[in-house]
């Protein structure tokens, strides 16, 4: 179902885990600032609504969504207590191919973070081809990614906990 057809803001508590425990990392690219602070609002809103202490939560900026890579993966390296991250960018198409090169270095380096450490990095990179449509998933009409971004993150942090109590 494409975004237009669901509000992506809302969730339904009773799927989610008790998060008090967890700990979050949130790399913000400053890039497009007024729609990755809105997205980042959004993530940080659904942590405190799910019980995560605000002393659990840290945040990183970086210069644009490709620095998202490094930073989500030297986050990894210096916390290594986090339950998971979650790399936040706004990337807007422009007149030329870079917004094509810039999406799908973030998408495969992200995608390899995942892979190679235990920490997961959830990806919250708006891709879109205008800033309304930004706008719409930034606390817009189609509610917020980073809300889902942060539902996303409790429950892949809950599964690694799973995963690491029957693998002991
Ligand atoms: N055009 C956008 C960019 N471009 C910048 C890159 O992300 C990167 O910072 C630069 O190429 C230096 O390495 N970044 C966004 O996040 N959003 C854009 O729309
Ligand atoms: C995604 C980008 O880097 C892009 O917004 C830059 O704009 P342009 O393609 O017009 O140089």
């Amino acid at each position: 179902m494409a975004t237009a057809g669901k509000n992506l803001s809302e969730y339904n508590k009773e799927t989610i885990p008790n998060a008090k425990d967890f700990r979050f990392g949130i790399v913000v690219s400053e890039w497009n600032s007024k729609i990755t602070e809105g997205l980042f609002q959004g993530a940080f809103d659904v942590f405190l609504e799910n019980n995560v202490l605000k002393e659990n939560i840290v945040r990183w900026n970086v210069p644009g969504s490709f620095e998202l890579i490094y930073g989500c993966k030297k986050m990894q390296e210096s916390f290594e207590m986090l339950d998971a991250i979650i790399a936040v960018g706004n990337v807007i198409q422009g007149e030329t191919k870079h917004f094509d090169f810039v999406c799908d270095g973030v998408t495969q380096g992200i995608k390899d973070l995942n892979i190679q450490s235990d920490i997961p990095v959830i990806f919250c990179v708006l891709t879109d081809n205008t800033k309304q449509q930004s706008i719409d998933r930034s606390g817009g009409k189609h509610g917020n990614k980073g809300a889902e971004a942060a539902v996303a993150a409790i429950k892949m942090a809950q599964l690694r906990k799973d995963a690491t109590f029957y693998k002991e």
